[in-house]
């Protein structure tokens, strides 16, 4: 049996090596959904399955490249490299380049992201004249966006009295235009959006048999992970593709449905049996993330929902620590909370910022966290936010290579048409949008034949499009023969951004130049990667790709070791040691939009589900007793499903005043951060070689001739008291047996350097190090 088939259960490995036919795992978080998946790939090639007959459809693109990753490990890379694996989006954009032209878009359609689709449909809706505070852009989009992925085409919308009287209910009676409009233009401007690539997809395996066939051939073998969190859209391309060979593998977990609000239909996962003949279906029941108390909490919070599958999670981890509760007076405090624990647990258990996460249900909760890691010196960084890509100043370089591969690029044009400025006013753009739209042009032809027709655009700025016209045509001219990379660091200094960018020396200026060179060195490794393959092929456009389709998650960058702060949609299929859920409180969570039917609650209740089950050793969920909210303070009150836990698995801590510390209480450190005290030379430092005077206070001896535990902060004043002195010998749960050689510190502050027997020496704040102290 392959080596790697050992690292599965017997329930694991069922599924992993049944290689044909349609099945399905249903089975709950951190019982080993993704790993199977994982080794099926590896195994089927192994049964010789052609990697390129492959098709995994993952839910990040970093859990895509870390599947291929591990399976590179067991098969090799050259193999690994042939597998079609990755997001909905991105496989789809990559099968729309080969084929799109059957539905009349070019190879090199540009991708626009959300920013660039909100962007035209608010000039849209100022072209149209219409109210912008009745026709909001972000609701407008996202009303048309959910109408793509139900599969409602501007054709369909007209022909659906419903829909178009619910629009005139909600006051928008001309969705249905700006649908339309918004429609044409993307298709002229060569540009697919986000729900495009799916929509797209859809109308090309429908209208083009002959393009099915070649796809249901190419995937004999299709693996979808995060099934229960596909939408209409995504399930019919996965049906499709997959009805020839019925070769299916779906993975899922319906407890961790949470995407509802965005069109993912939980019907999906419960209807697959009926979809296809002779279903197999397999569970998996030991989890192998989390210790036995995060594993009964979780469990004991589902239970509270009535629409689900029965299933059993258990795990054979250690008990661990139980969920502790946190109460906060404000989320100022909330924030120190996080920030302390997070610093002390570090200090004690050797552990690395990586180790922990923070994770909210609003974006906007990050802000308290963030001052308070920051006071304290922590990295961390929060996902999710602005990506890379979408800063202004990155949009603004990558903009200029959108229209250099894509002149029709509408979106491309009017960002860098007068930028850096070079004299063509929003008047003149807006006049030539009229005239694009007139003659059924795009903007960029008629600047290129400005001279031969009728537009009240004087002679001067005439004069300016052409230059402009002549610069992009001359980038043009070098893409056909230089490297991505050098192609954009020409335009970067040879279209005046990078001098734009130099005139502003404030910080944030700076910043921005530090971007536009980051994002040179990642054009850098992507054309070095791609010449690594021998594959030099169309290096900008594919790097184009990456970019629209990019989210926070996958860039890489930066110090690897920080406390990632994310939304709790964001962190699904992830893992932690220690997790911090915060905003514990009614109508923040569960939200208080998500009150009004059982199936909203529920919804929010799987949300709590896939949080508590990212941590694998320690969960802390905290809540204030008054926090701002939209500007005001406003009370609130400690969430329902704080209680639905069991109370065998959680810690309700006392509460923050009687918790008070002057060690954990950041105000006490002023504005030195604590990290920096800790590395501080103590003032003490000459401690007495023998016995020493200094007691640390909070601190407990054993009994003679017995290991017991150094009790906790907490511990009765009357007991502490230290014959703890240089020489002693002690256990550390973790570290195992040491002698003290240097004590420093008073009370709350005592450290304590210990070697270790097996060759570290650490130093240790004795409040929180569970010494156990061997006495002869
Ligand atoms: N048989 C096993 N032996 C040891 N570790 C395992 C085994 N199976 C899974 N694991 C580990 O357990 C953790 C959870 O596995 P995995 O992420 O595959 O679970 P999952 O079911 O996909 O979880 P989620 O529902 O959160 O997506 C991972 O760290 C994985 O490496
Ligand atoms: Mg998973």
């Amino acid at each position: 049996m392959e080596k790697y088939l050992s690292q599965l259960n017997d329930a694991q490995l069922a599924p992993t090596i049944q290689v044909d036919g349609p099945m399905i795992i249903i089975a709950g978080a951190g019982s080993g959904k993704t790993r199977v998946l994982t080794y099926r790939i590896a195994y089927l090639m192994s049964k010789g399955v052609d990697s390129f007959n492959i098709l995994a459809l993952t839910f990040t693109n970093k859990a895509a490249k870390e599947m291929k990753g591990r399976i590179a490990d067991i098969v090799g890379d050259s193999e690994a490299k042939n597998l079609w694996m990755g997001t909905f989006h991105s496989v789809f954009a990559k099968i729309l380049r080969f084929e799109g032209h059957h539905l009349g878009y070019p190879s090199n359609f540009t991708i626009y992201d959300t920013q660039d689709s909100q962007k035209l449909m608010g000039s849209i809706i100022k072209e149209m004249g219409l109210d912008k505070d009745i026709y909001k852009t972000k609701q407008v989009y996202s009303r048309i966006s959910s109408y793509k992925n139900s599969l409602i085409t501007v054709k369909a919308y007209f022909k659906n009295p419903e829909l178009m009287e619910a629009d005139a209910m909600a006051r928008r009676p001309r969705i249905g235009e700006i649908y339309k409009e918004y429609v044409d233009r993307c298709f002229k401007a060569g540009a697919m959006d986000f729900d495009d690539l799916l929509l797209r997809t859809n109308e090309l395996l429908t209208r083009f048999p002959n393009v099915l066939a070649q796809y249901q051939n190419k995937f004999r073998y299709i693996l979808v992970d995060e099934y229960q969190d596909t939408n209409h859209s995504q399930y019919l391309i996965v049906r499709a593709l997959a009805d020839r060979f019925q070769n299916i593998c779906v993975v899922g977990d319906d407890a961790q449905s949470i995407y509802a609000f965005r069109g993912a239909n939980i019907n999906n996962i419960l209807n697959f049996q009926k979809d296809y003949d002779d279903v197999k279906m397999y569970r998996l029941e030991q989890n192998y993330r989390s210790t036995k108390n995060i594993v009964g909490a979780a469990n004991s919070v589902i239970e509270h929902n009535k629409t689900k599958l029965d299933k059993i999670v258990w795990t054979a981890n250690d008990i661990g620590e139980k969920v502790i509760v946190h109460r906060a007076m404000t989320d100022g405090d909330e924030g120190r909370f996080v920030a302390s624990t997070i610093w002390e647990t570090k200090m004690n258990h050797q552990l690395q910022n990586s180790d922990f996460a923070v994770l909210y249900r609003t974006n906007a909760q990050s802000r308290a966290i963030e001052d308070a890691l920051r006071k304290r010196d922590i990295a961390y960084r929060i996902y999710g936010g602005l990506s890379f890509y979408q800063r202004k100043e990155i949009k603004d370089v990558t903009a200029y290579l959108r229209l250099i591969l894509n002149q029709a690029d509408e979106e491309a044009l009017k960002r860098v048409i007068n930028y850096p400025a070079r004299g063509i006013g929003q008047t003149t753009v807006d006049r030539l949008i009229v005239e694009a739209n007139a003659s059924n042009k795009t903007i960029y032809d008629v600047i290129k034949t400005i001279d031969s027709i009728s537009i009240n655009i004087n002679n001067g700025t005439k004069n300016k499009l052409r230059d402009f016209v002549t610069l992009i045509e001359s980038y043009k001219v070098m893409n056909q023969t230089a490297n991505a990379f050098d192609l954009a660091e020409h335009v970067t200094k040879t279209s005046g951004l990078i001098r734009e960018l130099g005139k502003d020396g404030t910080p944030e200026g700076i910043t921005k130049l530090d971007n536009v060179q980051e994002l040179l060195n990642g054009i850098k490794d992507f054309v070095e990667g791609q010449l690594e393959l021998a594959d030099a092929g169309d290096s900008l456009a594919e790097f184009l790709e990456d970019v629209a389709l990019a989210t926070d998650l996958d860039a890489d960058k930066g110090d690897p070791d920080h406390v990632a702060l994310m939304t709790i949609h964001l962190a699904k299929g992830l893992e932690f040691g220690h997790v911090f859920i915060v905003g514990m409180e009614e109508d923040l969570f569960p939200s208080g939009m998500s009150m009004n039917t059982r199936s909203e609650l529920e919804e929010e209740r799987r949300l709590f589900y896939v949080a508590l089950t990212r941590a694998e050793k320690q969960a802390y969920l905290t809540y204030t007793l008054s926090r701002y909210r939209w500007g005001k303070l406003i009370d609130a009150e400690p969430s329902r499903f704080i209680e639905e836990i069991d109370d065998e698995f959680v810690n309700i801590t006392t509460p923050l005043k009687e918790r008070f510390n002057p060690m954990l209480d950041a105000s006490i450190f002023g504005d030195i951060a604590p990290n920096k005290v800790r590395f501080a030379k103590p003032k003490t430092a000459k401690m007495p070689k023998k016995k020493t005077k200094s007691k640390p206070e909070n601190f407990e001896i054993s009994a003679p001739k017995k290991m017991v535990p150094v009790s906790e902060a907490e511990s009765d004043s009357d007991t502490l008291n230290t014959k703890l002195e240089v020489g002693s010998k002690v256990n550390h749960q973790r570290f195992g047996r040491g002698e003290v050689i240097k004590l420093e510190g008073k009370g709350a502050d005592a450290k304590a350097e210990i070697k270790f027997q097996k060759g570290d020496t650490k130093k240790l704040l004795l409040r929180f190090a569970k010494l156990q102290i061997m006495r002869e």
